[in-house]
């Protein structure tokens, strides 16, 4: 199978790395030139609590890649998704799938579009990943990762990246309720993500402290309801249980949106807590922990940019 990984950062690479070890053709997609540069020169460089290793991987800036491919897997951040899919506009023939990965609600309406809709997958994964540098990622974390064609249909390529990503390395399970799995993740990382980003600490610090495990309480149940008031019935629990999977097993690990306030970036708060709070007010419900945790990170990323 022939894949290209849009947005090569941290997760891309992860992936890319996993789709390279059971034999697909991958090409790594990057507008970070001096990233490109080093992965084609050294090899993708690859730390995991199981051992490093150094992947022949091919590597592309967005105008590089010229002919379509089975498999487009996008982790670009959120808000990059459109501009990327219409650069890599010659990668998109007419079998082309796509598929998300990324945190967030509303993925599935960006990739809508670029391809028909029985070609559109999306998921969510619990994988840590950083980008230590150019041409090198660590990801010290267990977690699987899940993923169902996003408006039905035929899940036979689901069920072949999944099998791939397997045998590569990550567990991935196909998952008839996706949207349940996609609002469940996006309610973990609304009340994780905010509250690591904004004292600036890792899950383990959350795990010590009083008023942030109370705090994860007030903003998952209000996730929950908010999910409820859309008609996605998911249960609470799992939640609960992945925010202590966080504070122990990924303990140290720097979550995506305190690697973009360090390194002075946008975040994807408006796709994660923002889409969360939005569809409750549009389902008659108020999600005020939530709420609250959005308009503080919006004011980190108003004082990064002046
Ligand atoms: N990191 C993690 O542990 C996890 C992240 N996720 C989700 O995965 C997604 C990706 O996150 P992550 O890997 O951390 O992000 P990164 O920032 O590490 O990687 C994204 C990459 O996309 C590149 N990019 C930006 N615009 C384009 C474009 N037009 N074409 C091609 N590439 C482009 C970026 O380059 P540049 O930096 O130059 O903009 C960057 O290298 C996010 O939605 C995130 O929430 C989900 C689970 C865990
Ligand atoms: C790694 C994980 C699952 C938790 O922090 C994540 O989603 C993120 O960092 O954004």
């Amino acid at each position: 199978m022939k894949v290209a990984v849009l947005g090569s950062g941290a997760m891309g690479c992860l992936f890319g790395a996993a789709f390279h070890r059971a034999g697909a053709d991958v090409t790594l997609v990057d507008v970070n030139a001096e990233h490109v540069g080093a992965i084609n020169t050294r090899g993708l460089e690859v730390d995991l609590r199981s051992g490093a290793e150094t992947l022949p991987i091919r590597a592309a800036l967005p105008h590089e890649v010229t002919e379509p491919v089975d498999l487009v897997l996008v982790f670009t951040k959120t808000f990059h998704t459109k501009a990327a899919l219409e650069g890599i506009a010659a990668a998109i023939g007419d079998d082309t799938h796509l598929l998300s990965l990324q945190n967030g609600l509303g993925n599935d309406r960006r990739l809508a579009g670029f391809v028909s809709d029985e070609r559109v997958m999306v998921g969510a994964s619990m994988l840590p990943s950083d980008l230590v540098g150019p041409g090198r990622i660590r990801s010290h974390g267990e977690g699987y990762s899940r993923l169902y064609p996003a408006f039905g249909g035929d899940p036979a390529m689901a069920q072949r990246a999944a099998d791939l990503l397997t045998q590569g390395g990550l567990e991935t399970v196909l998952d008839p309720k996706i949207h349940e799995g996609i609002w469940s993740k996006a309610i973990f990382n609304a009340t994780m993500n905010p509250l690591c980003a904004l004292t600036r600490r890792t899950p383990g610090f959350l795990g010590a402290n009083a008023e942030s495990r109370a705090t994860i309480l007030a903003a998952v149940a209000e996730g929950v309801a908010a999910a409820h008031a859309n008609g996605v019935m998911l249960d609470g629990q799992p939640i609960y249980d992945l925010t202590e999977v966080s504070m122990t097993d990924h303990a140290d690990h720097e979550p995506s949106m305190l690697q973009d306030l360090n390194a002075k970036r946008r975040t994807e708060v408006d796709a994660i807590n923002g889409a969360i709070v939005t569809a409750a007010k549009e389902a008659g419900v108020e999600a005020p922990v939530l709420e609250t945790l959005w308009h503080l990170v919006k004011l980190e990323e108003t004082k990064l940019a002046n």
